[in-house]
């Protein structure tokens, strides 16, 4: 009985210092997939910035050039390939489209602040 007592103590204790030293990183944790969400999503947007650079100097060379900030037949071909690269991916060609227009409309702007 002695013994039943302290290793009900000792395994409390155990559990009581993991919850407050270690509350992450078990593989089974809410909050092992929210960091894993706060990493990818960190990147992603890490990754939208890059796109958004790249969308300015094009911008500036269509300013040196003369073309135009819209460039209708090279958007579908963009949104052609996210569908398909999304289909692989198992997102829905709605969820793409929605997605890829917003990216459009601020790699436009980007574009259009260049041109103030
Ligand atoms: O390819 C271009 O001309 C771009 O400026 C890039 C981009 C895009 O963000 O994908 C932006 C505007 C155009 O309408 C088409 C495509």
């Amino acid at each position: 009985m002695k013994k039943y007592l302290i290793l009900v103590c000792l395994l409390s204790l155990g559990i009581t210092a993991r919850s407050q030293h270690q509350p992450a990183a078990t593989t089974d944790s809410l909050s092992y997939y929210r960091q894993q969400i706060d990493a990818l999503d960190s990147t992603l947007i890490v990754l939208l910035g890059q796109r958004m650079k790249v969308a300015e100097n094009i911008g500036r060379y269509k300013i040196v050039h003369q073309l135009a900030v819209v460039q209708n037949n090279r958007f579908n071909e963009v949104l052609e390939k996210a569908v398909q690269t999304g289909a692989g991916q198992g997102l829905s060609e709605a969820f793409i489209k929605a997605l890829y227009h917003n990216i459009h409309e601020e790699s436009l702007r980007k574009q259009r602040e260049l041109k103030k």
